[in-house]
């Protein structure tokens, strides 16, 4: 790449900058460009169709699809294209600043979270109270947004609470902000980076209420879910803080907080992985960027090393019988039936693993589990975007694919709902084929 920037001004396609250019030198050039750019207009649109979905039956919707994209959407393939890796590392940007305080201020969020949680476990609270994870939720949101709004105050911000609650109910507004002004990493340097503490609870209200971005198909936009399963926080199960960048729609950086999940990626999920769980000797990160793999690490409450990721990726499945899948707690989430129904038609005998939030994405991409689906309960649901994208590039970047039930890619640039899907399905690259033909083939009678 970097040795046709840096051609001699001798080369025949690049006129000496003291010497006036001939127009027979302006022909070659024009030339050689339209061979380009017409090479290029042939090969994006066929990538795009042969490896956005594996499977067979999907092709006519997607070249459907494709036929439906302006020049400018076919421009950009990777909305629409699979994004491992290896396909795109050589032209993706890495995006090193927004990875660093994504990650950093998902740490801190989860030191808030935590101090929460064990706060619950100890008992003080009454089991079916839902406050606890309210204060975790507002607080945790306040803390991300801060960092982000200290190092890209002109990004917009998707969140998933709003103040409102805040603003009429003052004990509740005390109860955070002492959690808040004094939740900080333990490293004066990181803490810095992500801008120090909050002023005042009356900067902290107005910070939470940052997070009303509307989305959409362009800019820079953060989603961000402070606390995604809140049932299984209350349960004591497994919940995450979650934090991605779109760009124009496309995720491009993706960090996810578990502090209930085991730090080793080659532990397997079994299946009481969703309840009783403690955050002692627990909790991981993990973190993605488009092109550039996913990593987990600990969660720590200091600086990152730049280097201490470890790459993770997603278990080779050579017989689909052996797979292991993972599915909501909340029946109301997916449907329990219809999961059954397709393990058994794939020859699936053990249990599904069941346990909130996107500590699944993550659980799958480093192959602790193998295939998450979730199954549309209700016709008139639509997922939020903040539910998924992390989890979503972090599956893609570990060798997954996702999709939803109709084997289209999630598509994070409509808003704030993820309203052109249904469902996910997520799975390694490849046998998500075979997958989302056993989902279809079980649902076809609802889809
Ligand atoms: N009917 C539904 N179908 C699918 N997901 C739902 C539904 N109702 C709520 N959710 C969302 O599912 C997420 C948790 O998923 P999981 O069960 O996999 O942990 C929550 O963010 C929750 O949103 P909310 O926070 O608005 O209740
Ligand atoms: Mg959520």
């Amino acid at each position: 790449m970097s040795t046709s920037h840096s051609s001699s001004s001798s080369s025949p396609h690049k006129p000496n900058r003291s010497t006036p250019s001939t127009p027979r030198s302006h022909l070659t050039l024009l030339l050689t460009l339209s061979v380009i750019v017409f090479l290029f207009s042939l090969l994006l649109p066929i990538a795009g169709i042969t490896t956005a979905s594996l499977s067979l039956s999907s092709i006519p919707r997607l070249a459907h699809k494709a036929g439906h994209l302006s020049l400018s959407s076919i421009l950009r393939p990777s909305r629409f294209s699979f994004s491992h890796s290896a396909t795109v590392t050589m032209s993706s940007p890495k995006y090193e600043k927004e990875l660093q305080i994504a990650q950093l201020a998902v740490q801190r969020a989860s030191i808030l979270t935590k101090r929460v949680f064990h706060e619950k476990a100890k008992g003080t609270v009454d089991k079916n109270d839902k406050s606890p994870v309210t204060i975790g939720d507002f607080g945790a949101q306040a803390l991300i947004i801060s960092a982000l709004q200290h190092n890209f105050p002109n990004d917009a911000i998707v969140a998933e609470e709003e103040s409102a609650k805040l603003k009429e109910d003052a004990n509740l507004r005390t109860t955070i902000w002492d959690l808040v002004k004094d939740t900080k990493l333990e490293d004066a340097a990181a803490e810095a980076l992500l801008g120090g503490p909050i002023k005042d609870v009356d900067a902290m209200v107005e910070l939470i209420d940052k997070g009303n971005s509307p989305g959409g198909s362009q800019g820079r936009i953060w989603a961000i879910d402070p606390i995604d399963g809140t049932k299984g926080f209350l349960r004591g199960g497994q919940y995450a803080v979650c934090l991605a960048l779109m760009i124009d729609g496309d995720v491009k950086v993706g960090a996810l907080g578990c502090p209930n999940l085991p730090i080793d990626d080659s532990a397997r999920l079994t299946t009481d992985i969703g309840a009783n769980q403690t955050d002692e000797g627990h909790g991981v990160l993990f973190s993605a960027v488009q092109g550039h793999g996913a990593k987990s690490r600990a969660l720590a409450t200091v600086n990152l090393d730049a280097e201490a990721g470890k790459p993770i990726s997603m278990r080779a499945i050579d017989d689909l019988t052996k797979a292991n899948f993972c599915e909501s707690v909340e029946a109301g989430h997916s449907s329990h039936g219809d999961q059954a129904a397709i393990s058994q038609k794939l020859g699936i005998t053990e249990p599904s693993v069941r346990m909130d939030s996107q500590a699944k994405y993550g659980s799958i991409a480093r192959g602790a589990g193998d295939i998450y689906l979730r199954l549309p309960v209700s016709a008139t649901y639509q997922e939020k975007i903040w539910d998924h994208a992390a989890g979503d590039l972090i599956v893609r970047e570990s060798g997954g694919q996702v999709t939803d039930i109709h084997g289209k890619r999630l598509d994070f640039g409509i808003g704030r709902t993820l309203a052109n899907n249904k469902g996910v399905v997520a799975a390694p690259a490849a046998v998500h084929g075979k997958v989302l033909e056993v989902v279809q083939e079980v649902l076809s009678a609802k889809l």
